[in-house]
């Protein structure tokens, strides 16, 4: 079941999977505001059609536990550092969970970490230019994802500590605060 929340930014590099919950609830409306939405998505069928309204081309299918790394620990905690180090994409882009579950954090407008704890068929569009990142849960540490990417199909993101500003991100502050 989904669940959105504050985070209660106790997080530290050995506990950054749990689940951090503030006891805060937050709503969809406070993410529509930030221009990000939720959907509950039963079937690939759906899935394609909300693909086809808003003209993704691309997509892929990320698995992330530590058997997709070979047991590889080293690998598999570099992934887990480099997708919850807080960054943006140039793009919009869709996350939707096939199995397992993550969180998925994002910067509301007075700079407060959102939570969205996210399983099986919970869709979440991340608008271009929005401070976000992810992480795997504690009890799980697995998910599948399929990424829908509206032209190339890579993951290229832009960390919050190189201080780059781009048109994405312009326009993205511009169009909540207005
Ligand atoms: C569960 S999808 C993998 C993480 C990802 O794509 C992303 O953008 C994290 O911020
Ligand atoms: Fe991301």
């Amino acid at each position: 079941m989904v669940q959105f929340y504050y985070h209660d930014n106790k997080d530290t590099p050995e506990n950054f999977t749990e689940d951090h919950n503030s006891g805060i609830e937050a709503t969809v409306e406070e993410l529509k505001a930030l221009g990000v939405y939720y959907k509950y998505v039963e079937t690939i069928e759906e899935l394609n059609e909300i693909a086809k309204e808003r003209n993704y081309k691309n997509r892929d299918v990320v698995k992330l536990n530590l058997a997709a790394f070979k047991n590889d620990l080293n690998a598999y905690n570099a992934k887990m550092a480099q997708f919850y180090k807080e960054h943006y994409h140039e793009d919009e882009e869709i996350r939707y969970i096939v199995d397992g579950e993550g969180y998925f954090d994002v910067r509301n407008k007075g700079d407060k970490w959102i939570r969205a704890k996210l399983s099986r068929h919970d869709l979440l569009i991340l608008p271009a230019g929005i401070y976000h990142r992810f992480t795997l849960s504690n009890d799980l540490k697995e998910v599948e994802a399929i990424r829908l990417f509206k032209d190339e199909p890579k993951w290229e993101a832009i960390n919050r500590d190189t201080g780059k500003n781009t048109e994405a991100r312009e326009s993205y502050v511009k169009a909540i605060t207005a």
